[in-house]
């Protein structure tokens, strides 16, 4: 029960903004609209048992003028009250319903626009989404949260939150029907009255807590199924991003392998899923077979005494259904329900993680942005999530236009310096005063967006922030004149052009950005070494007023930088350029 409280606290939490944002009104008067539409369907079914039992009991009397009154325009009977025909109500039926589920997926997909809007906002936001990945205490895949599990959880919110209201609106007009039309029934000499809505009640109770003890397992193993699915696509997906990789390795039949493992675990809870499903099916088909004939049982009695016509024995059985039917909607809607609830809980761990990781924003080095026009960093103790240190007690000093190499050995820690230096680290302590200006970072497999060739130029930019003809000039300084023509392809560009050419197209963006501050790390490292050069002259010829911070092995590289520094032994500590061999 307390499981019960604290998951429902849980989904009210996750939905609960939405219904306060500055979309509330709209969304509210959606939904109040959605819940008269339903209403109004729930109100058109207790009509037509009405006309069921009038049409019925025509029927009986073989009386064709009600009869064919019935299914037109309506039918005023003996005592005065006029009984709509069934095309009348029929068709007003068919309108709201029809406005009744429109208007449920206008709601929907507002509701996931916002929900998305900032779930991609958090995740996105000081770089909750990185720290998430540096760390296995992150939610696996974010991807699948963000996408799908957020439509799954707002249609069935909605649907699940409409059903329920539904069953509870028809509950209680079925039963006044029902007890209007159940006489009472002597039980070892006492008068229950209502005894319909008595038997009805019963087995609906009943029913819903068998199906409750078949079916609970559900919530777990679609929990796990939305998981396995997701880790299946993902590799999938790795298997298209490192086509190349693969195929020059040969390394078929290890991915073949692997996926295979992965779908194993796919199918593996695909099998637990359906056995389950299997049990609550049978007990619920069961269930709804045996209700079908259950009213007829237990009105029979009445009908047959000749204490009812066939008109209100027909609608007798109608209200029993529609009581048991609204008393089952758990039994029915189990199955989803375990499935938004394994929803809610992916959203939710999800949210908790996010929280988690926005808030380590302030573990790690403090920094502080834009404090002063140079770069610094003091007592550096950067670690790994593990807790192995990387360095012990660095400091650094760069004044604006400098250009500083720093080497070391692999695996030193130097891109973990520039990490922190970005402010992205968040592991360690020490201070660091970033400088102002633009800053840009480029590292060694440059970060290539989707789309056309001159948005992956202008790059973190809005490429309309810069006309063709600055782009053009950038790519021919950087030695890609062959690309100007293609600036508006789109194209896989991060496998169209090669580990160079990629190195290359970010030197260009450097040149097109003008940043205060470049970093490189080893940013120019694919390339020959006469291509290097010539990069890193144009550059210091086209950002004379720029800071560069390099990570290099290549000695050469040194010439270009008024200083070297090395990482080694956890300490920053200058060196002679020819000493700067890694
Ligand atoms: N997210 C991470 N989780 C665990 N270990 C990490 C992580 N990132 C880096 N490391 C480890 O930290 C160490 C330093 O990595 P870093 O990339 O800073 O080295 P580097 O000096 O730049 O090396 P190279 O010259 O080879 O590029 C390496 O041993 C690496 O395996």
């Amino acid at each position: 029960m307390r499981g019960l409280l604290s998951f429902l606290g849980d989904a009210w939490a996750l939905a609960r903004p939405y219904w306060n944002s500055e979309e509330k009104w709209k969304a509210r008067g959606l939904l109040a609209v959605i819940i008269l539409l339903n209403l109004a369907l729930v109100g058109m079914n207790v009509l037509l048992t009405y006309w069921q039992a009038s049409f019925y009991d025509a029927l009986q009397e073989k009386d064709f003028t009600a009869f064919s009154q019935l299914l037109l325009w309506g039918h005023r009977r003996e005592d005065g009250s006029f009984m709509p025909g069934f095309s009348i109500v029929a068709a007003l039926f068919i309108v709201v319903a029809v406005y009744q589920l429109y208007l449920n997926q206008a709601l929907q997909i507002r509701w996931r626009r916002w929900l998305v809007g900032h779930m991609l906002h958090d995740w996105l936001d000081r770089h909750a989404y990185y720290r998430m990945g540096l760390t296995e205490g992150g939610a696996d895949n974010p991807d699948q949260r963000i996408a799908d599990d957020t439509r799954l959880y707002v249609s069935s919110t909605l649907n699940l939150g409409l059903g329920l209201m539904s069953a509870v609106v028809t509950l209680i007009s079925f039963i006044f029907v029902l007890w209007g039309l159940s006489g009472p029934m002597s039980v070892f000499g006492i008068n229950i009255p209502g005894y319909l809505v008595w038997v009805a009640l019963i087995y609906s109770v009943l029913g819903t807590w068998l199906a409750h003890l078949i079916g609970r397992k559900l919530i777990r193993l679609n929990f796990n199924q939305q998981r396995v699915e997701a880790d299946f696509r993902f590799s999938l997906v790795r298997v298209r991003e490192n086509m190349e990789g693969i195929a020059l390795h040969g390394g078929e039949p290890q991915e073949e392998a692997g996926l295979r493992e992965r779908f194993a675990a796919v199918m593996q809870n695909w099998w637990a899923i359906m056995t389950a499903t299997k049990q609550l099916t049978f007990f619920t088909a069961g269930f709804g077979q045996v209700a079908v004939i259950f009213p007829f049982i237990v009105a029979a009695p009445a009908y047959f005494a000749g204490q009812v016509a066939l008109g209100a024995l027909v609608q007798t059985t109608r209200a029993f259904g529609e009581v048991q039917g609204a008393m089952s909607w758990a039994v029915t809607a189990y199955d989803d329900l375990a499935a938004w609830r394994a929803t809610v809980e992916r959203l939710t761990g999800f949210h908790f993680a996010m929280v988690a990781a926005r808030a380590a924003a302030e573990e790690g080095p403090r920094v502080a942005p834009g404090a002063e026009d140079a770069l610094s960093a003091e007592r550096l103790r950067l670690a790994l999530p593990n807790g192995r240190v990387l360095t012990e007690d660095a400091s650094l000093r760069v004044a604006p236009g400098e250009a500083v190499l720093i080497t070391g050995a692999s695996g030193s820690g130097k891109s973990t310096l520039f990490r922190a230096l970005a402010g992205i680290w968040p592991f360690g302590s020490g201070d660091i005063q970033q400088p102002r200006g633009e800053v840009l970072f480029l590292p060694q497999r440059p970060y290539i967006p989707l789309g056309t060739l001159k948005r992956a130029v202008c790059y973190p930019h809005d490429p309309a922030a810069h006309s063709n003809a600055e782009v053009a000039a950038a790519l021919e300084k950087a030695g890609l004149d062959a690309l100007v023509p293609r600036l508006e392809e789109v194209d896989a560009w991060d496998r169209r052009l090669s580990g160079g050419e990629q190195q290359r197209l970010a030197v260009a963006r450097a040149l097109l950005v003008k940043p205060r501050w470049l970093f490189l790390d080893e940013a120019t490292a694919s390339l020959d070494p006469a291509a290097e050069r010539t990069l890193y002259t144009t550059l210091r010829r086209e950002l004379p007023q720029a800071a560069i911070l390099s990570i290099a092995h290549r000695p050469a590289v040194a010439e270009f930088h008024d200083r070297v520094l090395r990482l080694a032994d956890g300490k920053l500590a200058p060196v002679q350029p020819q000493e700067s061999l890694a």
